[in-house]
């Protein structure tokens, strides 16, 4: 056996059983050796709610909104509700002060069943149909950010009144994520490219409609980035256009929303972008930019959605079986997978695994965390540290689920979505009950 083999165990038995950065602000161990989130233990959440289940800790949102707020106190941050959306998460961002961004009529329709003043949402979206425009326009909601040249002809032609919009440009600043989630070049479906004057014939267009009241630039670089250097490019770039706007209509545009994508970690010692950090870049820039341009400074807007409530979410998995496969990996299978989580097959995400119903003393060993569905790309965490004497029955935690789980989990193999727990002061609280089969053979209606 080399340094290398034991590697893996050598470094799981050094880092403390739960690295600070990537669980629940309210994580601990009770005196029984059970992780606590929220003060209620994820094995009795596991027990009373069945598994697997999303558990949201509802003071790590609630901390996260206010950190943002403290940090960028004359910024408008828009939680940006597709990481996961509601009615309760709806009621905590906006009791925090911030501001929504949906992308669907369905997302808005949750918002204002929260009761979200529709004049602090804002609608997203490359392709709105129809229906998203026309509920948006009959909520009334505050902004619109304008995505192509069709949904300019529908707005300009529909509901009553001047609807404020923003038009989003894609200012060719490439970012170091994953392909899937990079979204401010040139070559992708988003926006209007500044270069090529794509930008400019829209701005023109949405400037002539007497329907539409241009008062700002939007732009949303991707998603998990941690470098905030293209962020002050971006603003670089959206300043130097509104300048020009101004320059070529007389025109001036008072919001600058530079969208979200703030980076976290989902492993121990992943990069991830601290607010503070990216504060004191969007100040350099912008005051860079509005000197340079002799620009009036914009009110700025952000939309974090990951950073608000990734961390906040753990997901409660049993364990059913534990196959050690000679010459190969151990694989510890569960009861979910790539139905509640899909962002490692589709991504290639990593995330961390702990024993969350008891505290074992067993040497650790290496095994690949699997799902239960049927492909053998259904792993959940590859080349874990997990104790030796793990059984079926166990409860595994995976921290870092709250964001773009819950909001992205099918029915595969027609098996039902877990639950959203909430935590808080020691009690949990259902906030979306567990799918059932029966609510699956609802909608099968061709018998
Ligand atoms: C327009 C827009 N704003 C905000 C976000 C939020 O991104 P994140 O959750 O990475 O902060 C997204 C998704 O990437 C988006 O498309
Ligand atoms: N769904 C992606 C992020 C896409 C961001 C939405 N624009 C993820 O899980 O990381």
């Amino acid at each position: 056996m080399t340094l290398l083999d034991i590697l893996p165990s050598l470094r799981a038995a050094m880092t403390p059983r739960l690295d600070p950065a990537l669980w629940p602000a309210t994580t601990h161990v009770d005196e029984r050796g059970r992780i606590t989130v929220g003060g209620v233990a994820l094995a009795d959440v596991a027990d009373h709610f069945g598994t697997p289940a999303y558990v949201l800790d509802e003071s790590d949102v609630r901390h996260r909104c206010r950190t943002y707020r403290d940090t960028f106190p004359e910024a408008e941050i828009a939680y940006a509700a597709k990481a996961l959306l509601t009615r309760a998460v709806a009621r905590w961002v906006t009791e925090e002060g911030l501001s929504l961004d949906v992308c669907s009529a369905g997302e808005l329709e949750t918002a204002l069943s929260a009761g979200a003043d529709p004049r602090r949402i804002i609608l997203h979206g490359n392709a709105k149909t129809s229906a998203d425009l026309s509920a948006a326009r009959a909520a009334g909601v505050g902004r619109i950010v304008v995505d192509s040249h069709t949904e300019i002809t529908l707005l300009a032609a529909s509901g009553r009144g001047r609807q404020n919009v923003l038009v989003r440009v894609t200012p060719d600043v490439g970012v170091r994520t994953h392909r899937a989630l990079t979204t401010g070049v040139h070559d992708q479906k988003f926006g209007f490219p500044i270069s090529g004057g794509h930008a400019e014939d829209a701005l023109r267009r949405v400037l002539g409609q007497p329907r539409l009241n241009l008062i700002g630039l939007h732009c949303h670089l991707g998603s998990q980035i941690t470098d905030p250097a293209p962020f002050a490019t971006a603003i670089d770039r959206l300043v130097g256009t509104m300048a020009q706007v101004r320059h070529d209509h007389g025109t001036i545009l008072t919001q600058l929303n530079i969208g979200g994508g703030h980076g976290i970690s989902y492993t121990t010692g992943d990069p991830a972008l601290d607010p503070s950090t990216l504060a004191a870049t969007v100040e350099d820039a912008l005051d860079d930019a509005c000197a340079r341009h002799r620009f009036p400074r914009p009110r700025v807007t952000l939309e974090p959605g990951r950073a608000i409530v990734g961390r906040a979410g753990v997901t409660v998995y049993r364990v059913l079986s534990v196959k050690r496969i000679e010459g190969a990996r151990t694989f510890v299978c569960v009861d979910g997978g790539m139905s509640d989580n899909p962002r490692v097959a589709r991504y290639g995400a990593r995330y961390g695994v702990a024993v969350a119903n008891r505290h074992s003393t067993a040497p650790a060993t290496v095994v690949t965390v699997a799902g239960r569905h049927c492909e053998a790309g259904d792993e959940l965490a590859v080349d874990v540290s997990l104790p030796a004497d793990l059984r079926p029955g166990d409860v595994l935690a995976v921290p870092v689920t709250g964001a773009y789980h819950h909001s992205m989990a099918s029915s595969y193999n027609a098996v039902p979505r877990p639950p959203v727990v909430a935590v808080a002061h020691g009690v949990p609280r259902e906030l979306v009950r567990r799918e059932t089969v029966t609510d699956l053979l609802r909608r099968d209606v061709g018998a």
